[in-house]
């Protein structure tokens, strides 16, 4: 299916101006955008950023107009980057990599408050999407061979992003992300009435847990998300205006609140999940494209490849943005590292 969500094609004088405010970001000393204080010691930066890059992206935020939108031509030179990481924590990082992430950064900034949680990636807000040895059948951002199904990011949790952007650093075999939004499906009324009732639990994908099982055990965020898969909350799959939904997605870890005794949720969720299907679009995040799904009206996934494990592999970097980091799920003021 072919698409008409908004593209924002970077002009030559849009680089310039993105070369320049890069350039003074990263004269300041530790200038890393993958810590959370990159974003409240940068916010000014922002303000700099190309009127029509901005425009662009305040009109997505503001008038909700599609499920996604995608920015093209930043730079990315092939070389400088280095190979691609056979593990999210195994990047050669330059100073190219630095300048890539802040160009991110600052859409990130002007969509929102960027912000991370404390089971991914160590923490980190800009985070890699690298296909792993190991993991080439999980329903994970590092799978290949496995199709990584339709979900909301992070869909268990109240707190979940607004929007998640997705860059792309190397996808010379043009893997495709697939995207679908809400606002295109046809749905029995029926159906709908189902899905807006809280009769599903949504558990933590696996990835929140088995990242900290490994590495840090003992981390009192992964009790917290542990908790969420034991004992979850009930919610409902669509909310919101019913002439403008949005959407809470993650068939993996769904089950039915009654159970398989409630046919008529799991027969609901199902003819949601073939509209799904049936209304795909297949978006490419090439190099120096950056990708924005808007998470409360579009679910995401990917097609299965074939990884080679020689750093010519797909390599998209990753970040989430809230459009109010107040939600109170209990987290310190200010914090950008939530559970
Ligand atoms: N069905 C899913 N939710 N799968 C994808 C989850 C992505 C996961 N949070 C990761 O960082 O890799
Ligand atoms: O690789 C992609 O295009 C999407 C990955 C993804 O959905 C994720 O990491 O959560
Ligand atoms: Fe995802």
């Amino acid at each position: 299916m072919t698409t008409d969500w908004p593209r924002y094609q970077l002009s030559d004088a849009d680089l310039i101006a993105l070369r320049a405010i890069g350039e003074t970001v990263r004269s300041t000393p530790d200038v890393d955008p993958r810590q959370p204080d990159f974003y409240d010691r940068h916010r000014s930066a922002v303000r700099r950023l190309p009127a029509g890059l901005w425009e662009f992206l305040d009109e997505f935020r503001h008038g909700e107009p599609a499920a996604a939108c995608s920015v093209l031509g930043f730079p990315v030179d092939d070389r400088q980057v280095g190979p691609t990481p056979t593990h999210w924590d195994a990047e050669r990082r330059g100073s190219h990599v630095t300048e890539v992430e802040v160009c991110m950064a600052l859409c990130g900034m002007a969509l929102g408050d960027p912000f991370t949680w404390a089971t991914l990636q160590g923490g980190r807000l800009v985070q890699n999407i690298v296909p792993i040895a190991g993991d080439e059948a999980r329903q994970n951002g590092h799978g290949s061979e496995a199709l990584l199904e339709f979900h909301t990011e992070d869909a268990f949790h109240p707190s979940r992003c607004d929007y998640l952007l997705l860059f792309g650093v190397r996808n010379e075999d043009k893997v495709a992300t697939t995207v679908a939004s809400v606002r295109e499906l046809d749905l029995d009324p029926a159906d709908v009435e189902v899905l807006r009732q809280p009769r599903y639990h949504i558990l933590p994908d696996d990835e929140h847990i088995r990242q900290l099982t490994l590495s840090q055990p003992d981390h009192p965020a992964l009790k917290l998300v542990e908790r969420m898969r034991d004992d979850p909350e009930p919610v409902a799959v669509l909310s919101g205006d019913p002439s403008r939904p949005y959407l809470r997605i993650d068939l993996p870890f769904m089950r039915c609140v009654g159970g398989d005794d409630d046919a008529v949720a799991r027969r609901a969720l199902n003819a949601l999940h073939s509209q799904l299907l049936a209304h795909q679009h297949d978006v490419v995040v090439e190099r120096g494209t950056l990708l924005i799904v808007d998470n409360y009206q579009a679910v995401h996934g990917r097609k299965s490849f074939r990884a080679r494990y020689d750093g010519t592999d797909r390599w998209l970097k990753k970040l989430t943005v809230s459009r109010n980091l107040r939600s109170g799920s209990g987290v310190p003021a200010g914090s950008r590292v939530l559970v």
